[in-house]
């Protein structure tokens, strides 16, 4: 078996005469945790849309679990199979708004279901069950009947990984997930995303401005700058003075909290109960 999660070739893209993304290589191993790092307009969320075929690239290729998700231009025939082992995390807008929390944390199990039981939205009682489970693990069943709409920020985010778990991502994306989370709600979603990536064995890549987390709960960061890759490997090598060299004067944005709410720079402990295994 193909040892790689995701390989990433030569990928370039452009929006008009902007070029978003430069020539990206990028490889990630199967069951890694990496913090993908930089300042604002740096290439984070392009880089991510092209791993889950939501954007294409004008050049280069992307592979994941070892099969080719685009190259050059085309998406690959096999990109609906391979989105159901992708589960992408958003900073905004991962829910149906008007649909309870538990219908979209079931969604997850659509690519395993029938397509009257996903028109008619009747699950079976195994996925409600798994559902539910993964409501629990992540602690908002109590929310589970409520409109997602009525979630708070944090509790939208932990219910977007509940519905990951349930669909058994085998990658999981997350693009700027504790962006709008004050300190204690972003280190409880990190603290999720790293059960997930533990427990579970699903590779999980996140997308953040604060280097402070990356340092507490990613063991790999790639930095980008202008749509290129300007460091790839152990965070704990990020010194201040290489985040200065590479960041200039965006460094703030790297710090954006006063130094009491950082979570510590070490890799936390993490709840003992484990998490439901990916199907
Ligand atoms: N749909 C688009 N159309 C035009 N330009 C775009 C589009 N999406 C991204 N860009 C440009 O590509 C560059 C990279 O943007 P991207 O959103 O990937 O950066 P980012 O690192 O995720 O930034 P942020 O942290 O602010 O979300 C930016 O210059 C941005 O303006």
């Amino acid at each position: 078996m193909n040892d790689l999660a995701i390989e990433v070739t030569s990928l370039h893209k452009q929006f008009g005469e902007k070029t978003a993304l430069r020539g990206i290589d990028l490889q990630v191993r199967r069951g890694e945790m990496v913090a993908l790092l930089g300042a604002s307009g740096s290439g984070k969320s392009t880089l991510l849309r092209h791993l889950s075929g939501l954007h294409v690239a004008h050049r280069g290729s992307v592979k994941v679990l070892g099969r080719e998700l685009q190259a050059n231009g085309k998406l690959s025939p096999q990109v609906r199979s391979l989105r159901a082992e992708i589960a992408t995390i958003f900073q905004q807008f991962n829910l149906v708004e008007r649909l309870p929390v538990m219908t979209n944390v079931m969604a997850g199990a659509l690519h395993r279901l029938p397509l009257w039981r996903t028109l008619l939205r009747s699950f079976p009682a195994a996925e409600r069950e798994r559902a539910h489970e993964a409501l629990c693990r992540v602690g908002i069943e109590a929310c589970a009947w409520q409109r997602a709409s009525t979630l708070s920020g944090g509790q939208q985010q932990r219910a977007a990984i509940s519905r990951a778990l349930v669909q058994g991502a085998k990658v999981v994306l997350a693009d700027e997930p504790i962006a709008s989370l004050d300190p204690s709600s972003s280190r409880r979603v990190m603290e999720l995303l790293a059960a997930v990536n533990r427990d579970v064995g699903a590779t999980v890549v996140v997308s953040l401005h604060q280097v402070d987390y990356a340092f507490a709960y990613c063991p790999r960061t790639v930095a980008l700058r202008g749509g290129e890759v300007v460091f790839d490997g152990p965070t704990n090598q990020l010194s201040m003075e290489r985040l200065q060299s590479l960041y200039g004067g965006q460094i703030d944005e790297l710090f954006p909290e006063p130094a009491h709410a950082r979570p510590a720079p070490r890799l936390p402990e993490l709840d003992a109960a484990p998490l439901m295994q990916a199907a």
